[in-house]
C-alpha cells in the first residue's frame, strides 16, 4: 500500500464496556418496564459505550457535505445535468439546500468541501474548495481517480473528521453532493458485493425505467472493462468512485479510530461505509444507520454491513439530509436515558418478579 495511505491500518478505537454496562443498568432502573423503549434503549446504551459516559448526549453534531462531479455523467446516467452539482453548492452556502434547512434547525454545524466539481465555487463564502480536478475522468473508459486523487479525496475526509474529533463533535454525519453518483455507489456496491448491476442501480434522482436499465447496462461494461482489478478495495474506490465517496469513506475510517460515532445517510454514504469497512475492517462498529433510502440498492448494502435503519420514510435525496431527519431521534434517546427518573427517585414499586 502508498504510504500516503497507511494511516488506513491504524487501529479502530474500542467503544467503553464499562460505560455500555452502566448506561444499561440505568435503564433497567428506568421508571418504565424493562425494554419498553425497545430499540431506543439499545441505542442510549451503544451511544454510551461510543461515547464512553453511561450518559451520553448528541447536541454537538456536525455535518460535512463533501461535492464533486462525475465524468460518467457523460453516459446519460442521470435524469439532471451535470451543472446542478455546483449549483447545488452554492445553495449549501447560501441556506436554501434541504441540508441548510435542517442543519439550521437542528443547530448543528454545516461544513461543505468541494473536492472538485465542473463549475467553479470557488467565491463562495462557506465551501472549503480542496478541488481535486473537475470531477473524475468517466469510469468506462479509464480509472475515475488517479493514485494521487485517491490519496487525497481520502485525506480530505480524514481531516474532516479529525477536525470534528478535536472540535469535541459528539456526532458525525457525512453528506455528498454529486450528480451522478448514485451510479458511482451503485458500481462499487456491485463490485465489493459480487452483485449484479441491476441488483444496485435505481433511479437516483429520477431516471425511468428505460434510464435504470441503461444505467445497469454502463455499470455492467464499467465491471468488465476494470476486471480483476477489482478484487482490490481500494483499486474498486479509486476506479469506480468518486471525489466525495472516497473522502466520506476516509472520514469514516478517521471517525472509527478516533471514536466519534457516525450517523450514516442514505444510499451513497452507505456505499462509502462499506468501502469504509472494506479498507479498514471492523469500522463499521461505529456506524448507526439513519434510514432505509428508497434507492432499491440500499437494503443490499445495509444487508452486508448488518445495519438496521432508525426510519423508513422513503427518502432519496442524499446531503446527509436523511442522518438530519434521524438526528432528533438520537437526541430523545439521550434525553430520556438522562432525565427520567428510577423506581427509587420516584417511590414506585419495580417489576414484582
Ligand atoms: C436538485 C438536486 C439536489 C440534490 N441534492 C442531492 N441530490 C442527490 O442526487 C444526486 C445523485 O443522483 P443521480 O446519480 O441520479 O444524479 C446526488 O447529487 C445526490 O446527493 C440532488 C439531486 C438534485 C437534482
Ligand atoms: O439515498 C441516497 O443517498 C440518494 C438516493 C438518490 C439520490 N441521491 C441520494
Amino acid at each position: 500500500m502508498n504510504s500516503d495511505l497507511a494511516w488506513l491500518k491504524e487501529p479502530v478505537a474500542r467503544p467503553d464496556e464499562n460505560a455500555a454496562r452502566l448506561a444499561a443498568e440505568r435503564q433497567a432502573m428506568l421508571i418504565k418496564p424493562p425494554g419498553a423503549l425497545g430499540r431506543l434503549e439499545a441505542l442510549a446504551i451503544r451511544l454510551a459505550a461510543w461515547q464512553r459516559t453511561p450518559k451520553p448526549t448528541a447536541d454537538r453534531v456536525r455535518i460535512v457535505v463533501f461535492a464533486g462531479d462525475h465524468g460518467v455523467t457523460e453516459e446519460g446516467v442521470s435524469a439532471f445535468p451535470q451543472s446542478v452539482t455546483a449549483a447545488m453548492v452554492n445553495q449549501f452556502a447560501r441556506g436554501g439546500a434541504a441540508i441548510s434547512v435542517l442543519a439550521r434547525t437542528l443547530g448543528a454545524e454545516l461544513e461543505v468541501i468541494n473536492l472538485g466539481t465542473v463549475e467553479e465555487t470557488g467565491s463562495v463564502p462557506g465551501v472549503l474548495d480542496l478541488r481535486l480536478g473537475l470531477g473524475t475522468a468517466n469510469f468506462l473508459r479509464g480509472p475515475a481517480m488517479t493514485e494521487r486523487q485517491l490519496a487525497e479525496a481520502l485525506r480530505a475526509g480524514r481531516d474532516a473528521a479529525a477536525r470534528a474529533s478535536s472540535a469535541g463533535i459528539r456526532i458525525f454525519i457525512g453528506g455528498e453532493m454529486g450528480i451522478g453518483n448514485t451510479t458511482a455507489a451503485a458500481a462499487l456496491g456491485a463490485a465489493l458485493l459480487g452483485e449484479t448491476p441491476e441488483a444496485l442501480a435505481g433511479p437516483g434522482a429520477g431516471l425511468d425505467t428505460e434510464g435504470v436499465r441503461r444505467k445497469a447496462e454502463i455499470i455492467r461494461r464499467a465491471l468488465d472493462r476494470h476486471g480483476s482489478y477489482l478484487a482490490d478495495p481500494l483499486e474498486v474506490l479509486r476506479r469506480l468512485g468518486g471525489f466525495e465517496i472516497a473522502a466520506l469513506a476516509g472520514a469514516f475510517v478517521t471517525c472509527a479510530q478516533r471514536g466519534l460515532p457516525v450517523l450514516v445517510d442514505g444510499f451513497i454514504c452507505t456505499a462509502a461505509a462499506l468501502a469504509a469497512e472494506r479498507l479498514c475492517p471492523r469500522v463499521s462498529g461505529w456506524f448507526l444507520y439513519a434510514h432505509a433510502s428508497a434507492e432499491p440498492g440500499h437494503a443490499r448494502m445495509l444487508a452486508a454491513l448488518d445495519g438496521k435503519p432508525l426510519l423508513d420514510l422513503g427518502m432519496r435525496l442524499g446531503e446527509g439530509s436523511g442522518a438530519a431527519v434521524a438526528l432528533p431521534l438520537l437526541r430523545l434517546v439521550c434525553t430520556l436515558h438522562a432525565g427520567m427518573a428510577t423506581f427509587e427517585e420516584a417511590g414506585i414499586a419495580g417489576k414484582s418478579s
